[in-house]
């Protein structure tokens, strides 16, 4: 299959974040995360994987970026740990945490790869999590106060910024559904996160740009929602699940407005102000993109998972398994036209209030420890539809893949491997798969072809 060619200067990365790779979890003074603790918690990581080691990338960080040297990435999207560079959450900066950052975007600044560090990917400080976490309005405000200190120490050499990954997972996994850190099962009370997650990426673009920093953005995690039956209970939910997953979050950003008075009234503090701050405009907006979901009416007599997550009765809809389609290792549907249809959908919701974009994560889940064809045929055809969006109008300026290399699939521990490199988690050697030298050669040829 002849891939589509992508404009000159389109931009080819990989992505990771630190709780799936560093390790190191309480080396050069950083302190303890939310999901240190609950990692921690008996049974929590499903098999049983020691998380504290990650991938090692702390101590092996040049391995990793040679190897972005040799995919010819344009980009690497890293996170920064929060609680190394503050382990109470505020007051104190931990300067060896700085450091550490400072030392990864020099070797990637060296090797020709563009640093892009997400600020926050789910490892809340400890301290902050047991004062409430995303529920505590206070902790808006020193997300903020932490990304102007990492701005400040590297805003001089890194050229593009991402606040925060995925709210609509934290919110719905971490304190409505309780299977991610910090484990809450508030359902609908759940909300005042996603709140307060959204004010603390306003608050933290204004910080950015205050300390010197441009050309920012954020991860949102966005894939169509399909209606499962013909039912006024089944459009009902599957509409609220569309609003929850996708627009709760893109409309506060990019219109200043919730898409619900409702849910607007469910909201804490003073809201109309509050999305003024939310509403801080973008240099350009990120979508982490894996497969539609299918929903519909709640049907208790059948228990539904949710990407194997079980969803509470009690919940006005209820997921569906999606047939059909090749499944990853995941259990996902791989399904590359939900990705032209959830980018298409942005366009037409949002004009030309929708800033440019990027694909800031894609990627499958497979067994295969190195001949993974089948995670080529997947990037393949979720490029090609990336190329059909943009053939539609959508602007689209660049790709960084989910993952680099395998690492931590949170809950899932070591056993769900997204990588185009493949970790042996007894010794962290790193071996690339033949997706690896497969994203390397797209890449060249990319660039060879989009010159002429
Ligand atoms: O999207 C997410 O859930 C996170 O951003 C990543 O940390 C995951 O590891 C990846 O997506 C695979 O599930």
């Amino acid at each position: 299959m002849t891939l589509p060619i992508f404009p000159p200067g389109f931009l080819w990365g990989a992505s990771a974040s630190a709780f799936q790779t560093e390790g190191a979890v309480d080396a050069d003074g950083k302190g303890p995360s939310g999901w240190d603790a609950f990692a921690a918690l008996p049974g929590r990581i499903k098999d049983g994987t020691d998380t504290t080691r990650g991938t090692g990338f702390h101590a092996r960080y040049r391995e990793d970026v040679a190897l972005l040297a040799g995919l010819g990435a344009d980009a690497f999207r890293f996170s920064v740990s929060w609680p190394r560079v503050v382990p109470g959450g505020s007051g104190a900066v931990n300067a060896d945490g700085l450091d550490f950052y400072d030392r990864l975007v020099d070797e990637l600044c060296a090797h020709g790869v563009t640093p892009a560090p997400t600020l926050y990917h789910w490892d809340t400080p400890l301290p902050l999590e047991e004062a409430g976490g995303w529920l505590d309005r206070d902790t808006a405000y020193r997300f903020a106060e932490y990304a102007g200190i990492v701005a400040e120490r590297l805003a001089d050499r890194v050229p593009m910024w991402i606040t925060i990954n995925e709210p609509a997972e934290v919110t719905l996994l971490g304190y409505a559904l309780g299977e991610h850190a910090p484990g809450r099962t508030l359902l609908f009370d759940a909300l005042p996160a996603a709140h307060h997650q959204l004010l603390a990426h306003g608050l933290a673009v204004r910080a950015l740009r205050a300390a010197g920093a441009d050309n920012i953005g954020a991860a949102f995690s966005h894939a169509p929602v399909w209606t499962a039956g013909d039912s006024d209970e089944d459009r009902f939910g599957a509409e609220l699940y569309d609003t929850l997953t996708n627009w709760l979050f893109a409309d506060p950003v990019l219109t200043g407005r919730y898409p619900d008075e409702n849910l607007a009234a469910l909201m804490p503090g003073p809201v109309a102000d509050d999305l003024k701050v939310i509403s801080t405009p973008l240099d350009w907006y990120g979508i982490n993109y894996y497969n539609p979901t299918l929903v519909g009416a709640p049907r208790p007599e059948a228990l539904e998972t949710f990407s194997g997550y079980t969803m509470p009765p009690e919940l006005p809809f209820g997921i569906r398994e999606i047939e059909g389609y090749e499944k990853t290792g995941f259990g996902w549907p791989v399904v590359p036209e939900g990705l032209t249809e959830i980018l298409t959908t942005l366009h037409t919701r949002f004009g030309d209030r929708l800033p440019p974009l990027y694909i800031t994560e894609n990627g499958c889940a497979l067994e295969e420890p190195h001949a993974d064809d089948r995670r080529i045929a997947y990037l393949e055809s979720h490029l090609t539809a990336l190329r059909a969006a943009m053939d539609a109008g959508v602007d689209v300026r660049g790709y960084f893949t989910w993952s680099l290399t395998d690492n931590v699939e949170w809950i899932e521990g070591a056993s769900q491997r997204f990588g185009l490199v493949h970790i042996d988690y007894e010794t962290l050697a790193r071996t690339p798969k033949a997706s690896y030298a497969w994203y390397r050669d797209l890449i060249r040829a990319q660039r060879t072809r989009s010159a002429q």
